[in-house]
């Protein structure tokens, strides 16, 4: 396994995205809008972010019936040598140019996406360095199947595919892991990720208005305690009027499990800072990531490369 970059302070947007609708150009424009906007920063000098982060499923309306007709085939899969420039994918197309011309990595929340092979969906995330290349792309592991009567049935496996991998990122501040959402309920995906050195994780999500009050801060404070690494998910707005409703309250969790900055319900940006101090101090303070005892219980993240 490589070793991870150095860890140092940055500066986190996220962006609560608003009016995604049926038009997918529309949709692209507005995410396209909202990037160069959170790349100006909050006003303050310095602000200006190092990475940007957009919800799941920004580019369509959630829902399965929708993701085979906003499909797009990114034209690369995991381990292939990724060059953004010969991919068709509109939305893929809109990110890398969006991430160079901010000059920022940019986490493009997810997609329907099309394997070019096998012609499965797949719920997808990808990533961009401040050169537009895409540097990682991670293939929703865990489908969002649930049946909770009179509150919400959702069955994204009628349409897609789950990924089979788990996927973090480097950049020259610091290792990033990447989940989407419903993937947060598993803790092993984190923690191996966690144990490979990263220190802040990003997950894309879209929870809704019964499982996010139960569980959405809940399960992000957990994962960020658990591991003791930066936990972040970046939602979509509120929008009363589609069918599938967002929670909103996107937020950055500290590696003590402190909420550090949250959204309302509406569309907005949110600025943050990370601070490496704040990771080193809760693992030098409460030492859990030097006290497992691998001699009781196996480590997860070995054998899963
Ligand atoms: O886990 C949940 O409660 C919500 C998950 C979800 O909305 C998703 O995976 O898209």
């Amino acid at each position: 396994m490589s070793t991870p970059p150095s860890f140092k302070p940055f500066r986190l947007a996220l962006i609560q995205l608003g009016a995604i609708g049926t038009d997918k150009s529309a949709n692209l424009r507005h995410a396209r809008e909202m990037i160069m906007k959170a790349a100006e920063g909050d006003g303050a000098p310095g602000s200006k972010p190092s990475l940007i982060v957009l919800p799941e499923c920004f580019n369509s309306p959630y829902g399965v019936s929708h993701f085979p007709t906003y499909a797009e085939t990114i034209g690369y899969t995991k381990g292939q040598d990724y060059n953004v420039l010969t991919s068709e994918s509109e939305s893929v197309k809109m990110l890398s140019s969006a991430a160079k011309e901010a000059n920022v990595w940019l986490v493009g929340g997810s997609i329907p996406e099309r394997d070019a092979n096998d012609q499965k969906l797949y719920n997808t995330s990808t990533v961009y360095s401040p050169t537009g290349a895409l540097v990682a792309m991670h293939r929703k592991v865990h489908l969002f199947d649930i049946d909770i009567p009179g509150k919400i049935t959702f069955k994204e496996s009628e349409t897609l595919t789950g990924g089979s991998s788990t996927t973090f990122f480097d950049t020259d501040f610091a290792r990033v892991g990447l989940g989407i959402c419903y993937d947060v309920r598993f803790p092993e995906l984190t923690m191996i990720s966690a144990r490979k050195g990263c220190h802040i994780f990003i997950y894309p999500g879209a929870f809704n208005m019964t499982t996010g009050p139960l569980h959405w801060s809940l399960l992000q404070r957990a994962r960020a305690n658990d591991n003791q690494v930066f936990f972040s998910m970046c939602s979509p707005a509120r929008d009363l009027s589609a069918d599938y409703q967002a929670w909103g309250h996107s937020m950055v969790v500290d590696p003590l499990g402190k909420i550090i900055a949250e959204a309302a319900e509406d569309e907005c940006i949110i600025h943050t800072s990370i601070d490496p101090t704040a990771f080193h101090e809760a693992r030098a303070g409460i030492p859990v990531t030097t006290q497992r005892r691998f001699d009781v219980y196996p480590d997860v993240s070995k054998g899963s490369e």
